[in-house]
């Protein structure tokens, strides 16, 4: 994870450290010897009534006050790609079947939940029977285990299908089913029955309209979406679709809606404009088109597709000029506003800044980017170059987060990682890994732009190139192994931007899809900061078009924390000009900077700079000469002295220039 994140170090002991060690790698030994082997069937009371008793006891350990200070720990590294192969062409096949340690490629698995779900932080886990309910196996679903903030294994009534199901062990070394990729498990909860009979057909199409109008009403969006989603495939069956077409638009309009709600976009937009009657004659299809065009037009400005949105806006205005006027009239403001600042990155940042706050942390704004291009820059992979001459201190540009999991949000989850294939420890923000895979299960269309970022493992060879993704029957496919190694190498932290004091444990992160193009340097050329949740990049120096930008992923004045940060956190060794000579320094050298930047450390955390009386003051001057001291004034000049900064900085609020 990303720089700015001083004080969030966690401190595990070397026991602590080898325990997790020895888990992970054990339980690698134990699958490894087990494989192939043939299931050994479970004795179904006793596994329900241990099922039950550790859901109790998850369910107890939740509301204590110990919940908070626990971080999970979880092994990482062995990925595999989720199942490309569309349900119909899978083979059906029993528990009894399962062999140890296996993925059985090629075939599915129908079961029914039989136990109540065992809920922990980065887990769930359920007892579940097959068809014939002979047999009751251990399922479990890591990390992405809920949808719309529920847990998928407790959706009411549902039959869950695994597709290519993967048994292995626990770190516990139980057998369980084990659920990595969302769409490895379709969750079926209504019915697949093909209707011959047009009129019983409508009627159920009805049935499901109805339904799903009364999920909307009790706020049950899931349940709603599954109503509309189970009425439409019924409703576009060409039979009723040629004796109702009007059923199919209604239920269509519907989800639109309830996609919105459920930030769906991509099918909000698809849906609202599938919904349309384009019949100018009478006011009732105006109407209901009027409300398709703002539903679709929604879903486009949400997507950050502004012309697109501008169009259907507008079309709505001329159709409907009588009812929606003063509304779509704002809106066209507004989407002009966002597209003045893609196009020259006109943003009011102060104004932005005011808007936010801790109830609205993201900004509705656009993403200006046009002052850089992405071109390949020897060694270090893509690299982002200046198209332009930009001054110092001025934007190099601003963008909008694509996804920002706050420190203060449910969704904050932290997780030590044990990684097989490095053999090193790291504290992961897992929370953001869960976000952006929500966000692009929900979103498919952007895909491509978050699987093109540099992550270890490559995924599965793509077969939608619009995509760059997989796309399975059901949905489509992504590798949450690979968007946990981009978020693992991309991954920044804009900082405790509305007075909440942030931990390890509860780190805000997000991702930044064209500043994750960008190389670091310790010498950086650019400095971000953080406005809610866009990233905002200035030049440091003068930067000529053509120039590489680089920006610094840790500004640790510490040569080797720093060092070892860029080879633990983006696995490369930095040979920057400030590195070639800072390796040069002796080590008491190094030493008595690191001395004072701890002394640094423990004054500014004790001494407001606002306001401070003149002993701090001189103190602080103390300090910052000090540093400067050990900074050979001939090999260091044109150099950054990144020790010196934060004192520096202090120095700056403490003592402003008249
Ligand atoms: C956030 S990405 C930067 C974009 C990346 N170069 C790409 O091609 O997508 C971080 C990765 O870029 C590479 N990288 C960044 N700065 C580097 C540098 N100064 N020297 C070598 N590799 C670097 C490392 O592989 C790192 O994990």
């Amino acid at each position: 994870m990303a720089a700015q994140r001083s004080g969030n170090t966690v401190f595990l002991t070397e026991q602590e450290a080898e325990r997790i060690r020895n888990t992970v790698k054990e339980r690698v030994k134990k699958c490894n010897a087990a494989a192939g082997q043939a299931r050994e069937p479970r004795d179904a009371k006793s596994a329900i009534r241990n099922a039950t008793g550790a859901s109790l006891m998850a369910d107890m350990a939740d509301m204590g006050p110990s919940q908070a200070a626990t971080m999970p720990a979880i092994g990482v590294g062995q990925p595999y790609p989720p199942c490309v192969v569309p349900l119909k062409d899978l083979q059906p096949m029993k528990l009894g079947d399962l062999r140890m340690e296996t993925h059985h490629r090629g075939y599915r698995l129908t079961v029914k939940r039989a136990s109540p779900v065992v809920t922990l932080a980065a887990r769930s886990w359920a007892m579940v029977q097959d068809e014939a309910g002979e047999e009751i196996e251990r399922l479990e679903i890591c990390l992405h285990k809920r949808r719309h903030g529920r847990e998928v294994l407790e959706t009411p009534g549902a039959v869950f299908i695994l597709k290519e199901p993967y048994f292995t062990l626990t770190d516990d070394g139980e057998p369980t089913l084990r659920v990595d990729h969302p769409s490895d498990l379709v969750v079926v909860t209504g019915t697949d029955a093909e209707v011959s009979d047009v009129a019983a057909a409508e009627k159920m199409a009805k049935r499901c309209k109805d339904e799903g109008n009364a999920a909307l009403e009790k706020q049950n969006l899931p349940l709603a979406h599954a109503k509309y989603t189970e009425g439409l495939r019924i409703a576009r069956q060409d039979v009723v679709h040629n004796a109702n077409p009007d059923l199919a638009r209604d239920l269509s309009r519907n989800r639109a809606h309830v996609n919105l709600l459920l930030s769906q976009f991509d099918e909000a937009e698809a849906d609202a404009k599938a919904s349309l009657i384009g019949r100018d004659d009478d006011q009732r299809s105006k109407e209901l088109d009027s409300k398709a065009l703002f539903r679709a037009g929604t879903a486009a400005y949400n997507l950050g597709k502004y012309r697109e949105a501008k169009e259907l806006f507008e079309r709505r205005l001329k159709l409907t000029p009588d009812i929606s006027s003063k509304e779509t009239s704002a809106i066209l403001r507004k989407i002009d506003l966002r597209l003045r600042e893609q196009e020259a990155g006109t943003h009011d940042l102060s104004k932005i800044r005011a808007g936010l706050s801790r109830a609205r942390p993201r900004a509705d704004a656009a993403s200006f980017v046009a002052n850089t291009t992405i071109k390949d820059s020897p060694g270090r992979g893509r690299g982002l170059f200046a198209t332009r001459d930009i001054p110092e201190g001025d934007i190099i540009f601003i963008e909008k987060a694509f996804c920002v999991v706050w420190g203060f949000e449910s969704d904050v989850l932290t997780a030590i990682t044990y990684d097989v294939r490095d053999d090193r420890i790291r504290v992961s923000p897992v929370g953001l890994t869960r976000a952006v895979v929500h966000k692009l299960l929900n979103n498919p269309s952007q895909t491509a732009a978050v699987m093109n970022l540099y992550g270890d493992w490559p995924g599965v060879p793509t077969t939608n190139t619009a995509t760059n993704t997989t796309t399975a029957d059901d949905g489509p496919a992504i590798d949450t192994f690979r968007v946990h190694d981009i978020v693992s190498r991309n991954a920044f932290g804009p900082g405790s931007q509305f007075g909440d004091a942030e931990g390890a444990r509860n780190a805000s992160t997000g991702l930044w899809l064209r500043a994750a193009l960008g190389n670091h340097s310790c010498a950086a050329n650019a400095r971000k900061e953080f406005v809610g949740d866009l990233m905002v990049l200035r030049a440091a120096r003068r930067i000529a078009r053509g120039d590489e930008i680089f920006h610094a992923y840790d500004e640790s004045g510490d040569y080797d924390a720093r060092r070892e940060a860029l080879a633990r956190t983006w696995g490369f060794d930095c040979a920057c000009e400030l590195c070639v000579v800072e390796r040069e320094d002796p080590p008491a050298v190094r030493r008595r900077r690191r001395e004072l930047i701890a002394e640094v450390d423990a004054f500014v955390a004790r001494e407001r700079p606002a306001g401070a009386n003149r002993r701090a003051v001189v103190r602080a001057q103390r300090l910052a000469k000090a540093i400067e001291e050990t900074y050979d004034a001939q090999r260091y000049k044109g150099l950054p002295r990144l020790a010196a900064r934060t004192i520096q900085e202090w120095l700056a609020i403490a003592t402003p220039r008249r």
